[in-house]
């Protein structure tokens, strides 16, 4: 009986969510090329190339992006062009206006997708299909540990380690939120992408030193009804900063190129 062959996958970065979508795979797709700057520890070097050139020339099927906002400008309008679909966790790379048109612009001339994974968060699917029935309003709160935010212009607006009670640092809407936090909004920016868009879409982002786990809250209402879903998404290992979740909802996008029954 006929089947669908498994993707051949080039990957781009070697980080958290990078390894975790090569465990969760756990060989079911093969690997065929991996962009990382330099040599890494743990990654094999046969795997290794140094640019989307070389990437490109190991004939993968898809790109997954697990890299960052600067990775999806360096090497998605490459990647689209060449002909190849490009999945990406970086979605707030998106807010800036003229690379969303560029990426566009690429894959239209590629004949090929930009897919923006789900990431962290839960009820995307929802969210875009209630577009369509017409909405009127979103709403995010992005809530994770404190020292979560390290590293982050959170730090200069909160002593982290010493707050006792959750701190709310920004209330403002997802394009300022996505390019302020870029390592902590694509959550954001995936649901201003799925909703009303970075203008509209209403953000909270919370330090709260009383949780453990990534916090995600997004309400939305409109003509198909009012909707709010809340998750706690457990951070993963290699990254507290990230949820675990996010390397999952590339895999599952990887298993559907090749599953006879998707979902
Ligand atoms: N959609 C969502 O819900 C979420 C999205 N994200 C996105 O995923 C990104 C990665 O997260 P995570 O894996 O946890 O982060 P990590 O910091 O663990 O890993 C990032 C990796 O990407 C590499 N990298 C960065 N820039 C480039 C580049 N230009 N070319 C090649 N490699 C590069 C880094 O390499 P080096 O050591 O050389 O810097 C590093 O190995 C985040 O920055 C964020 O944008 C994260 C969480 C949730
Ligand atoms: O992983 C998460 O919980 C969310 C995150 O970092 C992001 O939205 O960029």
């Amino acid at each position: 009986m006929a089947s669908i062959a498994p993707p051949r996958i080039g990957l781009i970065g070697d980080g958290g969510i990078s390894r975790a979508v090569r465990k969760a795979l756990g060989g079911a797709a093969p690997i065929v090329g991996i962009l990382a700057r330099c040599p890494r520890e743990g990654l094999d070097e046969a795997l290794r190339v140094e640019t989307v050139a070389d990437l490109l020339a190991r004939a993968p099927d898809v790109i997954v992006e697990c890299a960052g906002h600067e990775a999806v400008r360096a090497y998605g309008a490459d990647v689209l062009r060449a002909g190849l679909s490009l999945m990406i966790v970086s979605t707030g790379a998106l807010a800036d206006p003229a690379l969303a048109e560029t990426l566009s612009a690429a894959a239209e001339e590629g004949g090929v997708q930009l897919v923006l994974a789900s990431g962290a968060m839960a009820g995307i699917e929802g969210l875009s299909a209630a577009r369509l029935g017409g909405l009127e309003r979103v709403r995010y709160t992005g809530r994770k540990p404190a020292l979560a935010w390290r590293g982050t212009p959170a730090e200069d607006l909160l002593d982290l380690a010493a707050l006792i009670e959750p701190a709310v640092f920004f209330r403002g809407d997802a394009r300022e939120a996505a390019l302020t936090y870029p390592k902590n909004s694509n959550v954001a920016a995936t649901v201003a992408l799925a909703g009303i868009g970075f203008d509209r879409t209403e953000v909270e982002l919370v330090a709260d030193p009383t949780i453990a786990t990534n916090v995600h809250e997004l309400s939305f209402e409109g003509a198909d009804g009012s909707f709010e879903v809340r998750i706690a998404g457990a951070p993963s290992a290699a990254n507290p900063k990230t949820s675990a979740l996010t390397a999952h909802s590339i895999v599952r996008l990887l298993h559907g190129m090749a599953a006879p029954i998707v979902i």
